[in-house]
């Protein structure tokens, strides 16, 4: 079975495959969308049983707002019941949750639930829930840069003290103890990282997976977590 103490401390998902998983079934992509819900309530529920401390999930990239204005708005109301729905559970559970991305450009009443239930479970610790919503991976390191370059401009920082560490603390990745993935997983057999934690994943160990994301249970989760076993993580060292 699996070795709880080779478990990943943080594990992130890029969900995708609703809309295929829809169209297989003859389904509107809505239907898509509200059976990811149910594969993420269970991803999260089995990460807080194994004892894992961040969950890191790409919910929203900032390309999907190219998408129909029907399915972005579905997914805005979608987003704005998920948090309405489960912030007892946050709280009893003692979830912590996170939203990382561009908040701007969400519909107010999203940004303001979201910054309640992250005030709300601010201290919540037995695990981290990072939902990335509007997020660019690319964007998130641009943003970092102009902090930083605003505390040198205002001679709070020397250039030579721009180091990557530094730049680390400065990135949306609000996991402070455990910023990197260990393990990030991707389904519907798509292998890209498209734009999602670009900085944060460089050592991360990747697992593709043909499953669509509403199919992804508990079956899929082991054979992810055994998959990251297997693997002797060398962070670019030679292991005898
Ligand atoms: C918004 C995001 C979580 C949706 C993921 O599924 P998807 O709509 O990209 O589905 P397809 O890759 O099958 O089109
Ligand atoms: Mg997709």
């Amino acid at each position: 079975g699996l070795r709880r103490e080779w478990l990943p401390r943080h594990v992130a998902v890029i969900m995708d495959g609703n809309s295929r998983w829809a169209k297989a079934r003859s389904l509107p992509t809505s239907a898509g969308h509200e059976a990811g819900y149910k594969a993420l309530r269970e991803m999260l529920r089995l990460s807080c049983a194994w004892g894992i401390r961040v969950l890191t999930v790409f919910a929203f990239s900032s390309e999907n707002w190219l998408r129909p204005k029907a399915e972005v708005d579905f997914l805005m109301m979608l987003f704005e019941r998920i948090l309405r729905e489960n912030i007892g559970n946050f709280l009893r559970e003692s979830i912590r949750v996170r939203i990382i991305g561009d908040s701007s450009k969400l519909p107010f009443a999203l940004q303001k639930l979201a910054k309640e239930v992250e005030e709300m479970s601010r201290n919540n610790s037995r695990i981290e829930l990072v939902v990335a919503v509007s997020y660019s991976g690319r964007g998130d390191i641009a943003q970092a840069c102009q902090k930083i370059s605003q505390k040198v401009k205002h001679g709070l920082l020397e250039p030579e003290e721009i180091t990557e560490s530094l730049i680390a603390q400065e990135l949306e990745t609000t996991s402070i103890e455990f910023p990197c993935p260990d393990l990030l997983i991707r389904t519907s057999g798509e292998a890209r990282l498209s734009n999602f934690l670009l900085w944060q994943s460089a050592y991360s160990e990747l697992f593709f997976t043909k499953t669509y994301w509403p199919d992804f249970g508990e079956a899929d989760y082991v054979e992810a977590l055994f998959s990251f076993q297997k693997r002797q993580r060398r962070f670019g060292q030679r292991i005898t």
